[in-house]
């Protein structure tokens, strides 16, 4: 096989996964229409995993057609010039040539990182605004929101009509006329929406802009469908920090059938100009190719600054490294080569949880992680003190190649504050309640998403930017139907509790407030707002709906957004 073959043989295969993703993407429409919850969370399992099969396919083809190891470094430049030739006007070449860095580093498990052989850096610059009338519609504004609005929901080919469409258009024009002076709807206004439907648990979210001549701000329609399977506005978000929380991290990917998916992402880069590339494609479902631009923007990044690698604030890890650059947004984590006795944990089973969350419904409580091999830093930046811990506690993950650091095995994930950290520092009362009250929120949020998240003390958390509390440290999950949560014996008894037999899958309730939380005032800021989290009845009986299937609703933006709390 000649390289041209080669490169046609990669891009064919990419775009058969390409079509497998996309229609398990559309089948969302069906999934959310229907309200066939659990179909939709297997859908977006799936999409994650054919990505690797897709890869094993194509790369035991390539096996079979010619040597691969036994060519020159001639030959894979050639066949990356071929590839990008053939690539011209492709609808996703960004996604191919991320496909294609795949396969070169399947065969040369990730050692050939270098421009010359991989797209390090892409092919081309993407100029938004290209594809713009393939992703999005434009609607003229009539002086009334609700002639608008009735235009925008006909756009959309759902299947199912809205059951109240009237009390919606009200809502959302009472929304505008409170939210907005009547000055800013009257005058001309454009609405651009984008044309595929982004789907997500049980909410479905129209996404767009609303321009007037005071400027610009997102406009999402958030449909969800209610206990009889009719649909409805549930709310409108405009705001930037709710379509970022919207967006957040810590979620699974939309389903989303974006044909043109660089245009989508600019047109969401220009909405939030905060997000990150990376995380706009992640967030997308396109996470392989989120992290291909992350790396890009890492080495960027890494150019425009001189700070050194430390470890990360907070208190350190029994069996994850973690250290971060303090000019960066990301921590990043590297499996120790040995856990205490404590963590009766295998490598296999600590890389195994971190797999399951990446797979899982995250429900905005646990932090995305992407997992890399063959990760190359500059030894240089690397502080002593960091390299010292490293050689001692991750031999078997790194090696020092020249003035490289190469780390074997590596997550990263969002920089937080150690939810311990921030309880130490802020002083105002409020927002360490408001801290706590979410920290239960996240516990039961998990829980409710069938993950027992095992070590919950406080320092296993970090708060964001937007104040959400976010669990991070995956060691110790595991599904709740595996945990049996039992009573303490009554205390009347002085011998019950030395008698009693404990299994490795018994858990006690009542005795949480002693291990999430350290200081007594947050202790008993915990309990106020949460006592059922000490009752072994309550995790009883939460085991129990999931058990059975129920899919519990996870509002991705604050509840007095919604209609209904509107008076
Ligand atoms: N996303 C993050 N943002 C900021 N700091 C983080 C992040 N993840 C981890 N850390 C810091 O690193 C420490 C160790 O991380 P992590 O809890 O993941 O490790 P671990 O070895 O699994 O911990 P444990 O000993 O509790 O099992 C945390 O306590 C925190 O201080």
């Amino acid at each position: 096989m000649n390289p041209q073959q080669i490169a046609y043989e990669i891009l064919k295969a990419f775009e058969k996964h390409f079509r497998l993703y996309s229609r398990i993407t559309r089948d969302a429409q069906v999934y959310f229409e229907q309200a066939q919850w659990q179909k939709s969370q297997a859908a977006v399992k799936q999409r994650i995993s054919i990505y690797e099969s897709a890869l094993a396919d194509v790369v035991s083809i390539l096996y079979h057609k010619f040597e691969p190891r036994n060519q020159d470094d001639a030959f894979w430049r050639t066949l990356k010039l071929q590839f990008i030739n053939i690539l011209a006007d492709h609808p996703q070449y960004e996604l191919a040539e991320t496909f294609y860095n795949s396969v070169i580093g399947r065969l040369f498990t990730h050692s050939k990182i270098d421009d010359d052989f991989i797209f390090l850096l892409p092919s081309r610059c993407y100029l938004p605004g290209q594809m713009r009338d393939k992703v999005a519609n434009r609607f003229e504004g009539h002086a009334n929101i609700a002639v608008t609005m009735s235009e925008i929901f006909a756009s959309y080919q759902l299947n199912i009509e809205l059951a109240r469409r009237d009390d919606d258009v009200r809502n959302i024009v009472t929304f505008f006329a409170t939210q907005f002076e009547p000055s800013q709807f009257q005058q001309p206004y454009q609405v651009e929406m984008l044309k595929p439907v982004f789907y997500r648990n049980k909410g479905a979210y129209l996404i767009g802009r609303i321009s007037g001549s005071q400027g610009s701000m997102p406009f999402v329609v958030a449909l969800m469908l209610d206990n009889n399977k009719q649909l409805y506005v549930d709310a409108i978000l405009t705001s930037r920090r709710d379509l970022s929380v919207l967006f957040g991290f810590a979620r699974s990917y939309f389903l989303v059938d974006s044909q043109y998916p660089a245009e989508i992402v600019s047109f969401l880069q220009e909405l939030m100009p905060n997000k990150k590339h990376f995380e706009l494609y992640t967030s997308i479902g396109f996470y392989k190719h989120g992290k291909t631009v992350f790396y890009r923007n890492f080495i960027q990044h890494l150019e425009q600054s001189d700070d050194q690698f430390e470890a990360a604030p907070g208190i350190p890890g029994l069996v994850m490294e973690v250290f971060h650059l303090p000019s960066y947004g990301v921590v990043f984590k590297i499996i120790k080569d040995e856990f205490p006795e404590s963590k009766k944990i295998t490598r296999e089973r600590v890389i195994e949880c971190y797999r399951l969350v990446k797979m899982h419904d995250r429900v905005g409580r646990m932090a995305d992680t992407h997992e890399f091999a063959n990760f190359q830093m500059p030894l240089n930046r690397i502080s002593p003190a960091l390299l010292e811990e490293l050689q001692s506690l991750c031999k078997k993950s790194i090696e020092i190649q020249g003035d490289t650091l190469l780390i074997k095995h590596l997550y990263i994930e969002r920089k937080m504050t150690p939810l311990n950290l921030y309880l130490q520092q802020e002083d105002d009362p409020q927002r360490v309640e408001s801290a706590i009250q979410d920290l239960g929120f996240c516990i039961k949020e998990i829980a409710a998403a069938r993950i027992f998240p095992g070590d919950m003390l406080h320092k296993n958390f970090g708060i964001t930017r937007h104040g959400r509390v976010i669990f991070y440290d995956y060691d110790e999950i595991c599904y709740m139907h595996e945990r049996q949560f039992r009573d303490l014996p009554s205390s009347d008894d002085p011998y019950a509790l030395d008698c009693l037999s404990v299994g490795p899958e018994d858990v006690f309730p009542q005795q949480f407030e002693h291990f999430i939380v350290g200081k007594r005032e947050h202790k008993a800021l915990l309990k106020k707002h949460h006592p059922e989290l000490m009752q072994p009845a309550y995790w009883r009986q939460l085991q129990n709906s999931v058990g059975q299937g129920e899919i519990k609703e996870v509002l991705p933006y604050p509840p007095q957004r919604r209609f209904q709390h509107i008076s």
